[in-house]
């Protein structure tokens, strides 16, 4: 079983389908404090909004405990967009904000000449091949929605994007993985990965 987190911060039932799609029970967890972590498999982050507010939430019910907790026992743990970048050490969306620092790196607005926000299906540069990607297409497409982006990755980047600018959108370190896309919006791509993702379990 998959716990998600929900702190209040969008879209949880697209995450959660999918990874039902792919055969998974999940659970919606909504306060850190008194969750039975031996219960779960995996745990899974997602998120859409800014990065002030989710850390703030993410801090009032108790996740952030529960999350480094959950983290050592080596199970896999996935942040998916703003889930992502709240694993790194600092954000720099409308103000400074300390991150969970799971994994180096900071986040800071997209330095490009494209349209911000970065939005729609582009595809990946694959730069060290994984079982995460197994049974995808050489450069898969993937759909994303962010303004904001990694910057300063010293943890392995298993992937990027280009718009304009190269963007770290697959990072891992150990049992720790993080998606600038939405793999629950990303079609036939989206399903494998997570499928992949769960042979993780
Ligand atoms: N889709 C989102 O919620 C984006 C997350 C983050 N605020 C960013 O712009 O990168």
């Amino acid at each position: 079983m998959i716990a998600i987190i929900d702190y209040g911060a969008g879209n949880l039932k697209s995450i959660q389908k999918a990874l039902e799609f792919v055969g998974e029970e999940t659970v919606i967890l909504e306060e850190g404090k008194n969750a039975d972590l031996d219960k779960y498999a995996g745990l899974v982050l997602p998120g859409v909004g800014a990065f002030p507010g989710a850390m703030k939430r993410l801090k009032e019910n108790n996740f952030v405990d529960f999350i480094e907790k959950f983290v050592v026992t080596g199970r896999p743990f996935l942040g998916v967009c703003l889930g992502m970048q709240l694993l790194f050490e600092w954000g720099f969306e409308d103000q400074k904000t300390a991150g969970l620092s799971l994994l180096k790196g900071n986040v800071i607005k997209m330095e490009t000449d494209y349209k911000i926000p970065h939005m729609g299906w582009n595809q990946l540069e694959i730069i060290k091949n994984d079982p995460l990607f197994n049974g995808l297409p050489e450069n898969p497409h993937f759909y994303f929605v962010h303004s904001y982006q990694l910057a300063e990755v010293t943890d392995e980047v298993l992937a990027t994007v280009g718009y304009g600018t190269t963007v770290p959108a697959v990072i891992k370190k150990d049992n720790v993985i993080a998606f600038q896309f939405h793999p629950e919006k990303s079609g036939d791509n989206g399903i494998k990965l997570l499928e992949n993702f769960r042979e993780l379990l």
